[in-house]
């Protein structure tokens, strides 16, 4: 490793989690073994969130439920996993997109996979997009409460939108089928294609009710329907 690459190795991030054993839940990728590094700390408040241990500090102590870890550390915590696929989730990934990189990097020179969840309301940066890192975003609908200025940026889906397309899809969380017309509305302003769309919930009751409701009208439009496999599995039970 060179001295920068080595340096940037040490750049450290708020971790809330790691964990394996499970699968790719979401997107294009449902069912690939994945190891998974979960981040603390989102900029959204969204009332369905399933991770507020990352950010809601009115019902978590985030110091307690996060740590520090370098990306050297976590690089190697996932290589020492055999899943290939690593996904890196949180709470809001890119809030720390800068010691992302050198994550990102020694995860895929070592032969990873790496997805990146955001809800895309920052841009990427050209180092992570050139990274080899694939980008699930997901932009939230009125249905998460979230006032529109703060979850819609028509800039960062833009950018989005503007890297090759097996680096990005587009998923949304739908809580309801009158959904799928707020996610059309976005879909043909900010021309976003692939889309991905999946049931909310926390119970494999819910997810297979929701999507009973939203198979017909996704494929009407040619959305791909996303389950949420590891709800299916195993609820809503943590690190998985
Ligand atoms: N198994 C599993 N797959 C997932 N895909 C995206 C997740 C997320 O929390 O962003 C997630 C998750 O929490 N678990
Ligand atoms: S953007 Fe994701 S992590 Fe942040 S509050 Fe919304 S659902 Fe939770
Ligand atoms: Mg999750």
């Amino acid at each position: 490793m060179s001295a920068p690459a080595r340096l940037a190795a040490r750049q450290r991030l708020w971790v809330a989690e790691t964990f394996a054993d499970t699968v790719q839940g979401e997107g294009p990728s449902i069912g690939a073994p994945a190891a998974f590094i979960r981040l603390s700390r989102c900029n959204l408040t969204c009332t369905w969130c399933d991770t507020p241990y990352t950010w809601d500090r009115s019902r978590f102590d985030l110091a307690a439920e996060s740590r520090r870890a370098s990306a050297e550390e976590l690089a190697s915590w996932a290589l020492g996993r055999p899943e290939e696929l690593v996904v890196i989730s949180g709470g809001e990934p890119l809030l720390q997109q800068r010691a992302l990189v050198p994550l990102a990097r020694m995860l895929i020179e070592a032969g990873r996979r790496v997805e990146i969840e955001t809800n895309a309301t920052y841009p990427p940066a050209a180092e992570l997009a050139a990274s080899g890192a694939c980008f699930n975003v997901s932009p939230k609908l009125a249905g998460s409460r979230v006032p529109s200025a703060l979850r819609i940026r028509p800039s960062v889906l833009e950018a989005f939108a503007a890297l090759p397309t097996p680096r990005r899809v587009f998923k949304f969380v739908v809580t309801g089928l009158a959904e799928l017309d707020e996610v059309d509305r976005l879909v043909a302003r900010h021309r976003l294609r692939p889309v991905w769309v999946m049931p909310e919930g926390t119970t494999p009751e819910k997810i297979t009710h929701g999507l009973r409701e939203l198979a017909e009208g996704a494929a009407t439009r040619g959305y791909r329907l996303g389950a949420r496999l590891h709800v299916l599995l195993w609820g809503d039970e943590r690190g998985r």
